[in-house]
């Protein structure tokens, strides 16, 4: 039996890093210029604990300035808030980013609103969403972002081709089914409400999974040769990564297939370095846009 060719996202951002290199050695030598990622983390929750750990080692590897700022569970938003305008007044850092899921008495709305465009490489500012929507130059959200390198990176046209997203959240679903749409795919966006989800997401060349529960896509789900792109991150009763997609079942019906862990979670992190580079490029006037 043939199984799908697995896209690496480890090992593609490994290559993305590397590629940052020069931008970065660019900046401090055209305009004496670090760049500098400031990360806000509310709460203990244990996964967010370990994302925000993973970017501040990513911006150590590859040369950028960050700050991992916590704050407890009971901070109040008034001085969080008060934190986001004193770091949008800090020339040291070109990005800001509040790790989400907030706890329940912050409102992600206003905090988000809060942190300049300019510094938001989250990409998730309404000014940012707005220009990514129209196809003006933005910061464009890391997973999102992240997929469609991956395509790229792995030789895989979209133009044409019937993308299937299954999930509709402000972060994945919704941005990387208008990215797909702007790379003139036909798009097809699926969620909860969505009847016979089977009928839609076997007729997709190109299947982006981002629901949050396991095993929602199986064998049945995928057409011969589709290219499948798993966003979830699950736990197991035992402890162990699972995406959204039944991979064992999967890969041996799809071209092209992302692993988890070590796919989309990885290129999301590198992506997040890309717009940081990309935020102190801009205020050193280097490069495009
Ligand atoms: N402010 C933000 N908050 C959140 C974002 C975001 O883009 N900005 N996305 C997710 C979480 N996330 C980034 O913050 C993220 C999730 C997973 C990974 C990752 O590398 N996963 C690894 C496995 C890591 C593990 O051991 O748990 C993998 O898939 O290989 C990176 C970033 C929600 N919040």
């Amino acid at each position: 039996m043939s199984s799908a060719q697995l896209i690496d996202g480890k090992s593609m951002a490994q290559d993305v890093k590397r590629e940052l290199a020069s931008r970065i050695k660019r900046l401090e030598s055209e305009a004496g210029v670090r760049p500098g990622l400031a990360v806000i983390l509310v709460g203990d929750d244990p996964a967010s604990e370990v994302y925000v750990r993973g970017k501040i080692r990513d911006c150590r590897d590859v040369g950028i300035r960050s700050e991992w700022i916590r704050l407890p569970d009971s901070n109040p938003e008034e001085d969080l808030l008060r934190q986001i305008d004193r770091l949008n007044e800090d020339p040291r850092f070109h990005g800001i980013l509040v790790q989400l899921p907030l706890p329940r008495h912050i409102s992600a709305e206003r905090v988000i609103h809060r942190i300049r465009p300019e510094k938001d490489v989250d990409g998730f500012h309404p000014i940012n969403v707005g220009k990514m929507v129209i196809g003006q130059e933005a910061f464009l959200p890391c997973t999102p972002y992240g997929i469609m390198e991956m395509l790229r990176r792995s030789g895989i046209s979209v133009a044409g081709k019937h993308a299937v997203v299954v999930g509709r959240s402000n972060i994945v679903g919704k941005p990387v089914s208008i990215l797909l749409q702007q790379a003139d795919a036909t798009v097809t966006l699926c969620h909860s409400k969505t009847r016979d989800l089977a009928a839609h997401t076997r007729r997709a060349d190109i299947l982006v999974v981002a629901v949050g529960k396991a095993r929602v896509i199986g064998p049945e789900h995928v057409k011969p040769g589709a290219v499948v792109i798993d966003v979830g991150i699950n736990r197991t009763e035992e402890g162990r990564l699972t995406g959204d997609v039944d991979f064992e079942a999967v890969r041996s019906i799809a071209s092209h297939i992302t692993p988890v862990p070590g796919g989309v979670g990885p290129m999301t992190r590198a992506m997040l370095l890309v717009n940081t580079v990309r935020a102190a490029e801009r205020t050193a006037g280097i490069g495009q846009g």
